[in-house]
């Protein structure tokens, strides 16, 4: 906590900031919240005291009232609050009035939290708790980090505070999301992640809020469209903008000019069929839009995720099509393919699902499915692959008691009909065999089944998903797959990226290791190097390989954290690095503190930078001291020389690191 002397040294440096009429350049953002604290507010930096916190009835009626924010907010803020791994911190969500209605902490930090009012209920705009990371975030309107002293009450100088406002449609803030630390150091690197983490949920929010209307997303740079820092409009049927983002606020509206009400030709110069049908023809990928004024706009236009009458049928509004939502982590492809997929939810369009082994094809159709209107029937799956020739035709379509030999005595209704009402899902379809393959042709169009020996066709109503590693094409042309089942498949066809071109990995790992990890105390999680490791590697098994890797690890992990050490072999010595995705996921919103300087060690490939990176970390650790080192790793102190000099690490690097 704050002594008295720092208390009055605090008070002494505020008085003589807000009475100077020529503020030091740089801190006005600061000065600017001090006045409006002593003058307008009248608060006494020396204030110890706060008022209580509100009941929880009423701070929770405050949560509720955030609606599809609150919902965003939850699961991203413990992604965050893992990523920022500070147990003097916490993790705050706060409505438009500065009132505290989420918090996430370490258990250990409660008590300090508490001390601090960082508790839900609490009100920290600056009329209550003057200068602060969510008070002067409310009073200014963009993110910023206050830290230690800059804060207008002495007792909040030992922390840092660094908050981002998220908005609603109409271009007010609606939340703040803030991390407040007593640890020392980052607060550059606090305000990005803040700011990033405030982006997603803003983005998510706005999508699941206008789930049933049109969408286009767009930005003027290319890769940045379809991410969630991309210009969002929701539309009407007829066009006219219902809701907008702060991206398209910012792009299309940055000296304030109306933008809601507006009609979308005005500002892309097309109409919103138009923009529809072009986004169609170009298999979902975004429009390029050049303008008269030398604009140019990377634009998709999206239609309505559910239609109005499904989304009342479903009776769970928030919720639907939240499985196929949740495979988007932010990689371009497959957010595109999520956003197809859902274009054809419920319209009786057979999907079909390529992709390498263990890209998730089966998790993308139940995805689908769960997704979808038969969520309640069954999800029927047959691997075409692993099934004796013979058996397929039975397994399939069934057979009435005593059709041939070995048969049940009793029949068998076969996998078509026991998906009526909800999902078949033909994985491997490239190993059914020709003359099946006809069968389930006449099935698709007939929608009826024959059972083997039986007479009746019995009607059937399915959803047909189906999924393979192989090129059908091929197979159609070289006839060991049927033309037109082929194209009776695929009235949508997405491809699953394999797990080394994707750019969402570092997201995808930290969700399959939580999955993996479920249940421990604490929790498992992935040092900075190990993390390294597992982005870089190739993956050939792609996530089911994955989680393999990370089942074992959690497996053997005996404290909470999983190290360089812990990696097995194969992912340390794997030969080829993995080639630098092919665009960015989420570019921070402030861009300059995450531009890297110039690397000394860039002719070092991936996979030897995150070794030297490791190593950097455990010297920093020892100090420097190599005998330590060498010693904890159980390695003479002439082999980690070697790898220092193998791996380009000299005493400059000591020297730079301020030791
Ligand atoms: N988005 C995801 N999040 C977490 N785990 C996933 C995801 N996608 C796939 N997995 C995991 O990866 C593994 C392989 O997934 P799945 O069986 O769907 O792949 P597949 O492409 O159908 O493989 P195959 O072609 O070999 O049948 C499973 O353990 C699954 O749980």
């Amino acid at each position: 906590m704050v002594s008295s002397s720092q208390v009055a040294e605090h008070v002494r440096s505020v008085h003589a900031i807000i009475s100077r009429p020529q503020r030091p350049s740089g801190h006005e953002l600061v000065a600017r919240s001090w006045l409006r604290c002593f003058h307008e507010l009248a608060l006494d930096p020396a204030a110890d005291d706060a008022p209580p916190p509100l009941a929880p009835q009423a701070w929770r009626e405050r949560g509720d009232r955030l609606g599809e924010v609150m919902d965003s907010a939850v699961p991203e803020m413990q992604t965050l609050h893992r990523q920022l791994d500070d147990p003097n911190s916490a993790l705050v969500l706060a409505d438009a009035e500065g009132v505290i209605v989420s918090i996430v902490r370490h258990p250990g930090f409660a008590r300090e939290a508490s001390l601090r009012g960082l508790v839900e209920g609490a009100r920290w705009s600056e009329e209550v708790q003057g200068t602060n990371g969510i008070g002067t975030v409310l009073a200014e309107r963009h993110s910023l980090v206050i830290s230690r002293e800059e804060h207008f009450f002495a007792r909040h100088t030992d922390m840092v505070c660094a908050g981002a406002p998220i908005y609603d449609g109409v271009g007010e803030v609606a939340a703040v999301l803030a991390v407040c630390s007593l640890s020392p150091g980052g607060a550059r690197a606090l305000r990005a992640l803040v700011e990033r983490s405030a982006r997603v949920i803003e983005h998510r929010a706005f999508r699941a809020r206008h789930a049933t209307d049109y969408i286009i997303r767009f930005h003027a740079h290319a890769g940045r469209v379809l991410t969630a820092v991309d210009g969002l409009l929701a539309l009407t049927p007829e066009g006219e903008v219902i809701e907008a983002n702060h991206t398209a606020f910012e792009l299309l509206s940055p000296d304030g000019e109306a933008l809601l009400g507006r009609e979308v030709t005005e500002f892309f110069g097309q109409s919103l069929p138009e923009l529809l049908s072009r986004t169609f023809r170009a298999g979902f990928h975004p429009l390029t839009l050049s303008m008269p004024q030398h604009q140019t706009w990377y634009l998709l236009a999206q239609q309505p995720a559910r239609n109005r009458a499904q989304s009342g049928a479903r009776g769970d509004s928030g919720s639907a099509a939240q499985a196929l939502a949740e495979l988007d982590l932010g990689d371009l492809r497959m957010a595109g393919n999520v956003h197809s997929a859902m274009r054809i939810l419920d319209r009786d369009i057979p999907l079909l699902i390529a992709g390498e082994t263990g890209t998730g094809k089966e998790v993308f159709a139940r995805a689908f499915h769960a997704s979808s209107q038969r969520a309640r029937g069954p999800f029927v799956a047959i691997n075409c692959a692993s099934l004796p020739e013979a058996l397929i035709e039975s397994e399939l379509f069934g057979y009435k008691q005593g059709a041939f030999t070995g048969a049940n005595r009793d029949g068998r209704r076969g996998k078509v009909l026991q998906a009526d009402g909800g999902t078949l899902f033909l994985d491997e379809i490239g190993d059914m065999p020709l003359q099946l393959q006809a069968r389930l042709l006449r099935v698709l169009e007939e929608r009826k089944v024959t059972p083997l020996g039986g007479e009746n066709a019995v009607p059937v109503d399915l959803q047909l998903v189906c999924a393979t590693h192989r090129d059908l094409r091929a197979m159609v042309r070289d006839g060991s797959f049927r033309e037109d089942l082929y194209y009776r498949l695929r009235g949508m066809e997405v491809t699953l990226p394999p797990l080394r071109e994707r750019t969402d990995r570092r997201a995808l790992i930290e969700r399959c290791l939580n999955e993996e990890g479920a249940g421990r105390h604490p929790p498992v999680r992935l040092g900075q190097a190990a993390m390294q490791v597992l982005d870089r590697y190739r993956w050939p098994g792609n996530i089911r390989q994955l989680r393999y890797v990370l089942r074992t690890l959690v497996a053997m992990c005996d404290g909470g954290e999983i190290t360089l050490r812990d990696m097995p072999a194969e992912l340390m010595d794997a030969p080829e690095p993995m080639p630098a995705p092919p665009v960015a996921t989420l570019p921070a919103a402030d861009s300059h503190a995450d531009v890297p300087p110039p690397s000394p060690t860039s002719h070092l490939n991936p996979l030897q930078s995150a070794e030297r990176d490791a190593l950097l970390a455990e010297l920093r650790r020892h100090r420097w001291n190599i005998a330590g080192l060498a010693r904890e790793l159980g390695v003479s102190r002439n082999t980690v020389y070697r790898k220092m000099k193998r791996l380009d690490i000299d005493t400059d690097t000591q020297a730079g690191d301020g030791y």
